[in-house]
């Protein structure tokens, strides 16, 4: 067995025995991150992890890619479409449901706050954890929702690179057109991560990894870095 695999696997138990939580759930999207995620929690807990599909106007080849993921590894899940209650805030916030489609991120960053209400609604009822997929790349950058896909008890690939992860899921067997679809927040149709950033993954990994990128990369990531730099943080208080 890979060794990152098995260590990984062993650090999820030692986590949940540590913190007197029976299993994990895990938001499964049809990406790699939560495939990858969700197939170590499995190995970690066999009879305790659970895959939620919550899609939300999202396209319908993400569920059926998540549905893949489940079955092929024998993990239990429910789908949970968020459509509805995302229609309802945004009428009741902008006052128009027509809004829904904008991509606006004060109106798209409801949909991962919206699955983390319905990550730890399980949590609390299985007295799990909730596994998050966020990755070293994502983490650098910021790349993610604070109290959304941020929202979570704790990152198994917090201190993996994209690319590692990318490894990670050829040792895991997981599907093929999981490993080759572009990374995508599924915020709106055809968002891709790499176009939003600014930056390729793979020049994001080198500059993790080695320090070197070109000088257009080292200013994204910087700016980016420092600009979310309080989502990793605990809210300031004041020390008086
Ligand atoms: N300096 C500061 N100190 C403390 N808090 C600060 C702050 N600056 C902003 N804030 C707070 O943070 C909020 C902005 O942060 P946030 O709400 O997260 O919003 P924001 O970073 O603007 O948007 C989330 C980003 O993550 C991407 N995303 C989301 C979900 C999944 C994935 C994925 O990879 O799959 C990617 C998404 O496409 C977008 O680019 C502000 O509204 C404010 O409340
Ligand atoms: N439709 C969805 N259903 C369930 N969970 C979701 C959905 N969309 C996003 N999530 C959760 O939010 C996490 C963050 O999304 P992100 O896009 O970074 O990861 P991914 O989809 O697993 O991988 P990729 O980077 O390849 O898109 C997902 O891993 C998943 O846990
Ligand atoms: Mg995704």
């Amino acid at each position: 067995m890979h060794l990152l695999a098995q260590r990984l696997v062993e650090w999820l138990k030692e986590q949940a025995a540590a913190r007197g939580a029976r299993g994990y759930v895990v938001g499964l999207s049809g990406g790699i991150d939560s495939a990858v995620t969700a197939v170590l929690c499995k190995q970690a807990c066999p009879d305790d992890v659970l895959g939620v599909i919550m899609p939300c106007y999202s396209n319908p080849q993400d569920a059926e890619d998540a549905r893949l993921v489940a079955e092929t590894f024998a993990i239990p899940f429910k789908e949970i479409v968020l459509d509805e209650p995302f229609t309802i805030m945004v009428r009741l916030l902008t006052g128009d449901e027509k809004h829904v489609q904008d991509r606006e991120l004060s109106i798209a960053n409801i949909k991962p706050r919206l699955r983390m209400i319905t990550l730890y609604f399980y949590a609390s009822r299985l007295k799990y954890l909730v596994a998050g997929t966020g990755n070293r790349s994502e983490l650098t950058v910021g790349y993610f929702t604070k109290h959304g896909d941020g929202g979570v008890d704790l990152l198994p690939l917090g201190n993996l690179v994209k690319r590692q992860v990318y490894e990670l899921a050829e040792h895991l067997g997981i599907p093929r057109r999981i490993i080759e679809k572009p990374p995508s927040a599924g915020l709106w149709s055809g968002q891709n991560d790499e176009a939003e950033m600014g930056i390729s993954y793979r020049e994001l990994d080198e500059f993790i990894l080695t320090g070197k990128a070109d000088q257009r990369v080292m200013e994204v990531v910087k700016t980016l870095a420092t600009k979310n730099a309080h989502k990793k943080q605990l809210p300031a208080i004041p020390p008086f």
